[in-house]
């Protein structure tokens, strides 16, 4: 960029002898109020229609909102529609609240009224915008001319909500100054006591004070200290709840929430993955979930996020970002070793430990708590080292490959992923860990084989093991006894020229596939030279899979000496 920045005028933060919030801590979730059906659908290129609202609304519901901002009903035809679609057709649930969105302008007004009529819970939110900037650009007034537009609307709004009150409405009253953070505290503080009067607010009839960052213009810590300043300044504080209305400009909104909920703040209205104006309003899926990983509970079910994100994107016609805050594609996904390796542990660890905490490196939340536990949190590419391979061959076919092990098979892989270029799917893995070592079969085949058990006077017991092996063209016959069919087997090929390895170290365990359950061995022998090498074999019979692996071992250190 060449020059231009001298043209911005910089936010001036307060000057606070004293500050409470930094030392607080979020202990209980706040006030929710989703606004995705009127701050979301205002900013979509092709605004919901009636059917898709429905499905949101519906939606909202379901995840557990009870403050849901349904639209701006003297907007449009279809707004208005909206809205009796849900109080005529029975949609809005007991326990769910309605909130309605207009200017202070006495037509607009009217016209919301007549929307709401028989609705049994509803917000009545209106606003005026208040700040430095907006008085000269857009109102031509100063501080007493936006409180006046602010009183006559609330005076007005008061007095014919008496009606509806009398014929049975539970209304409720909210008003936000817009462009709070642009308003000088003092200012903001005024107007909104005179609302406050206006609409005869009391602790039996607490009205809603929303204090948006209408555009994000300043640090989240400085957006805290106006809050706790104007809580501060408010006469009569107890008669409002403070709500919070964060957009994300700067790319802060989640944080912007979080430390002003910590200067006092109760209430946050927050769009589903942040869906509104410009660069959206607040993340309500983030700033529960991140409640959820401090052990608060959000009091909001996310456990179906892939469906929210369905619903989302078809109504809004909205993508979701890969690296999108706990629904993105990939954000449970590490491609990379030494994370790899470390969630393989910590997975191991959990396991293992039956620990009643998720501890987990990389993870900051369980997969499984938002119904994503089916997806493959290790996936494969250049970047991805032993611990990966050795984690998809566990978590996607059962096989729990031995530690020392997992070099020789990373390198395997990492030889491919080189090679192709491109992330390796499981199944490829699969098949490079079956051409390696379950297939490795040449030179040494065996062709028959049978053990005998016998116990001697002492009541020892020795196996013979009996079997016929072809190398290549020739065909030879082997027996030897030992204490185990292994022994039995080694003993057997003694004297022949695989007997040049000594046996190090032995696993089996079963591996079901489906119905079928197969043993699977690993098996490390050494060679003269000191060399390790590894086989596995694979088999109905927990006896012959371990021969199959010693064969399996002799094969592949043959074929290393053979083939290079
Ligand atoms: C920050 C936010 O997101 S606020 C919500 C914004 N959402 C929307 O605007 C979506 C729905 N809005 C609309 O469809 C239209 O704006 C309507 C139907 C509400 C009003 O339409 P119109 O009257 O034709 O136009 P418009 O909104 O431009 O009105 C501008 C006039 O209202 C005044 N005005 C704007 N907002 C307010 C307000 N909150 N309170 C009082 N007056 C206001 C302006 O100063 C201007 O006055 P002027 O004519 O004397 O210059
Ligand atoms: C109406 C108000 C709350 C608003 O949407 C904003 O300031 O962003």
């Amino acid at each position: 960029m060449k020059q231009g920045f001298e043209k911005y005028i910089p936010f001036v933060p307060l000057k606070r002898a004293h500050r409470a919030w930094p030392d607080k801590e979020l202990k209980q979730a706040p006030i929710w109020c989703s606004v995705d059906l009127r701050d979301g659908n205002q900013a979509l290129i092709d605004p919901m229609n009636i059917d898709e609202k429905l499905e949101y609304f519906h939606t909202l519901v379901d995840i557990g909102v009870k403050e849901i901002e349904v639209g701006f009903p003297s907007a449009s035809e279809v707004e208005y529609e909206f809205c009796r679609t849900l109080i005529e057709g029975g949609h809005i649930p007991d326990d769910v609240t309605i909130q309605v969105l207009v200017q202070a302008r006495p037509h607009l007004i009217e016209k919301t009224f007549e929307a709401i009529e028989g609705a049994k819970h509803v917000i009545f939110h209106f606003y005026n915008s208040t700040s430095t900037l907006q008085r000269k650009v857009v109102f031509h007034t100063d501080v007493a001319g936006v409180k006046k537009i602010a009183v006559d609307a609330a005076e007005m709004i008061y007095t014919m909500a008496q009606s509806a009150i009398a014929a049975g409405m539970d209304l409720r009253y909210e008003y936000s100054p817009e462009s709070f953070m642009g308003t000088e505290m003092e200012a903001a503080a005024e107007i909104c006591a005179a609302v406050l009067d206006a609409l005869h607010a009391d602790t039996g009839h607490r009205v809603i004070l929303n204090l948006p960052t209408t555009v994000e213009n300043c640090m989240p810590n400085y957006f805290a200290d106006e809050i706790e300043t104007f809580i501060e300044l408010l006469p009569g504080r107890e008669r409002a709840i403070i709500s919070l209305h964060p957009h994300n400009d700067r790319g802060e909104g989640v944080a912007t929430a979080e430390l002003s909920l910590l200067a006092g703040a109760e209430r946050v209205e927050a769009t589903l993955f942040g869906n509104g104006e410009r660069t959206g309003n607040v993340d309500m899926v983030t700033l529960a979930l991140n409640l959820y990983t401090q052990g608060v509970d959000p009091e909001l079910d996310f456990s179906h996020i892939n469906r929210i994100r369905d619903v989302y994107e078809r109504c809004t016609k909205m993508k979701i970002g890969p690296r999108q805050p706990y629904v993105g594609e990939l954000v449970f996904t590490a491609f990379s070793g030494s994370h790899q390796d470390a969630i393989n542990k910590g997975t191991q660890y959990m396991r293992e430990q039956g620990s009643e905490y998720w501890e987990i490196p990389y993870l900051p939340i369980d997969p499984a708590d938002v119904g994503r536990e089916y997806e493959p949190i290790i996936r494969i590419n250049s970047q991805s080292g032993k611990g990966g391979a050795a984690f998809v061959m566990q978590q996607s076919f059962g096989y729990d490959l031995p530690k020392a092990m997992h070099p020789e098979f990373g390198r395997i892989v990492q030889r491919e992923t080189e090679r192709m270029g491109t992330e390796l799917q499981p199944q490829r893995i699969f098949e490079l860990f079956r051409e390696n070592y379950i297939d490795a079969t040449a030179p040494y085949q065996l062709l028959r084989h049978s053990f005998e058990e016998a116990t001697d006077e002492r009541g020892v017991s020795r196996v013979r093991f009996t079997g016929t092996l072809r190398h290549t063209d020739t065909t030879f016959e082997v027996s030897g006894t030992g204490n185990g069919p292994i022994d039995a087997f080694f003993n057997a090929i003694h004297g022949q020229k695989m007997d040049r390895f000594t046996f190090v170290d032995y696993k089996e365990h079963a591996v079901s596939n489906g119905s079928d359950s197969m043993a699977v061995a690993y098996i490390q022998l050494r060679d003269e030279a000191g060399r390790d090498v590894y086989g596995v074999g694979v088999d109905h019979n927990i006896n012959l899979a371990p021969l199959r692996g010693i064969l399996s071992a002799i094969n592949r250190a043959w074929q290393a000496r053979h083939q290079g």
